[in-house]
């Protein structure tokens, strides 16, 4: 096991360009096996759980080769089993959206209880209300999933919450189902909108493609096709945090700041601000954070929503910049149930936390943070933890990395290149 060794206390500077999006890449994987002809897949971020799902696919007989850095050419010509590997598919979240595709091409799915991040109970009960709807029998034990269908046949899907995987679940049943499919309370995330679109070029026939109400004319086949995935909006609004709480000038690249109208309004509460040059976001340094009080004083809040809301992937990175500005705040995780719980780590380092329940954290700032020894939680903590460690005073080191290779890539290389004293090491 390796570890991060961080020495804070550093103002970095310089140009950062996010990778694609972890969230995107892990459906469009998913999506190649609806078609039988090549597919290649550029700005793939080279990750942990992009690695894994690649293992799986190739667990299928899927061929799977890298062409050059972050470019992944896929082909399903065939797929020998309905049953990926249990072990990888225990790793990640995304083992279950195989389910849908291997139910289209092989009529029947075998899965184990998916993995993923640890932050409270993960429901798959979505996936399962539109896979049944579309026709799927299923049959659900402690630890596994069987499903089988003799063909999928397209219907009104009213999802009970817009689940962004479920709804990914439910696109990719859809494409190649007789007739017509509408999914309404679907989700809307730019990672959902990118599976949309890497489909749309294979032929699929979608409409609604950023909305909350998706319409699916079936196909009886799909094409291989090229397909760019976009910047992973969590790398862009974890870079804005950092250079937030080191008083750093920062410029992210191609951050695509249209996705970050939501970020911008809640860092706001915390005085974070930006500039959009054409496709960049630049962060000056020295910025002022201060809580802006809503009206008659009242304590803000941050929380998170489903697209175009606050996304929850960056509750954690809203904590820190929160414990670095002056005055007082509510965290408010609506989503998840257990992804406030590294507070406790801050609180080791000085942090001004009161952890109220699983859900709400007041944070008051600024406090001064120290170097301190940490484990990673999950990947979002993890990162925050990072964060926190680059704007401490003295030496932090951090464990149980895994977790944020899970989704950045080769980070500690790209935040020394902004000046960050981070180094990777064999773990004591
Ligand atoms: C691989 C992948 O894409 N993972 C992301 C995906 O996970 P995932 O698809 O697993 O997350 P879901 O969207 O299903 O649900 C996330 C949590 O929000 C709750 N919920 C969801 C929708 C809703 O309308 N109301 C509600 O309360 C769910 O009960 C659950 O606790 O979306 C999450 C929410 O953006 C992100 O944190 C994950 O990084
Ligand atoms: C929770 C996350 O990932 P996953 O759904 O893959 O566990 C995340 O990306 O923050």
């Amino acid at each position: 096991m390796e570890t991060f060794v961080i020495e804070g206390g550093h103002r970095l500077n310089g140009t950062i360009t996010p990778a694609g999006n972890k969230n995107a890449a892990l459906p469009l994987l998913a999506a190649c096996l609806l078609s039988d002809q090549p597919i290649i897949l550029r700005n793939m971020p080279d990750i942990a759980d992009v690695r894994v799902k690649v293992q799986l696919l190739q667990s299928l007989g899927i061929e799977c080769s890298w062409l050059e850095e972050n470019v992944l050419r896929v082909h399903a010509a065939t797929i020998n089993t309905s049953e990926p590997d249990t072990a990888l598919a225990r790793r990640i979240r995304t083992s279950i959206l195989l389910a849908g595709p291997l139910l289209v091409r092989t009529g029947r799915a075998v899965l184990a209880r998916p993995g993923g991040d640890s932050i409270g109970h993960r429901r798959l009960d979505t996936h399962f209300l539109a896979l049944t709807a579309l026709g799927a029998e299923v049959e659900v034990t402690k630890q596994a999933y069987e499903l089988k269908a003799d063909g999928l046949v397209g219907t009104d899907i009213f999802l009970d919450e817009m689940s962004v995987t479920g709804t990914e679940q439910a696109i990719m049943a859809a494409v190649l189902a007789t007739g017509t499919t509408t999914i309404v309370n679907a989700a809307s995330e730019p990672h959902v909108q990118d599976l949309c679109r890497c489909l749309f070029a294979m032929g699929a026939k979608i409409t609604g493609i950023g909305t909350n109400s998706l319409q699916i004319q079936g196909v009886s086949r799909l094409n291989g096709t090229e397909y760019t995935l976009g910047p992973d909006f969590m790398e862009v609004g974890s870079f804005i945090g950092l250079a937030a709480v080191t008083g750093s000038n920062i410029r992210i690249a191609n951050a695509r700041p249209e996705e970050h109208r939501m970020t911008r309004i809640m860092f706001g509460r915390l005085g974070v601000t930006w500039q959009d040059e054409g496709p960049d976001i630049v962060i000056p340094a020295e910025q002022e954070l201060r809580v802006r009080d809503d009206l008659h004083g009242v304590v803000p809040k941050i929380d998170d929503m489903p697209w175009p809301g606050f996304p929850p992937d960056l509750m954690s990175i809203a904590l820190v910049i929160a414990t670095q500005a002056q005055g007082t705040v509510l965290i408010h995780e609506k989503m998840f149930d257990g992804r406030l719980f590294f507070v406790d780590k801050l609180l080791s380092m000085g942090a001004r936390v009161i952890l109220c329940d699983p859900h709400r954290a007041v944070v008051v700032g600024p406090a001064k943070l120290y170097g301190e020894r940490l484990t990673s939680p999950d990947i979002r903590a993890g990162m925050a933890l990072v964060i926190a460690a680059l704007c401490a005073k003295g030496t932090s080191v951090i464990s149980n990395i895994a977790q944020i290779d899970r989704g950045y890539q080769r980070i500690e290389q790209r935040l020394a290149a902004l000046g960050a004293r981070i180094e990777r090491r064999p773990a004591e």
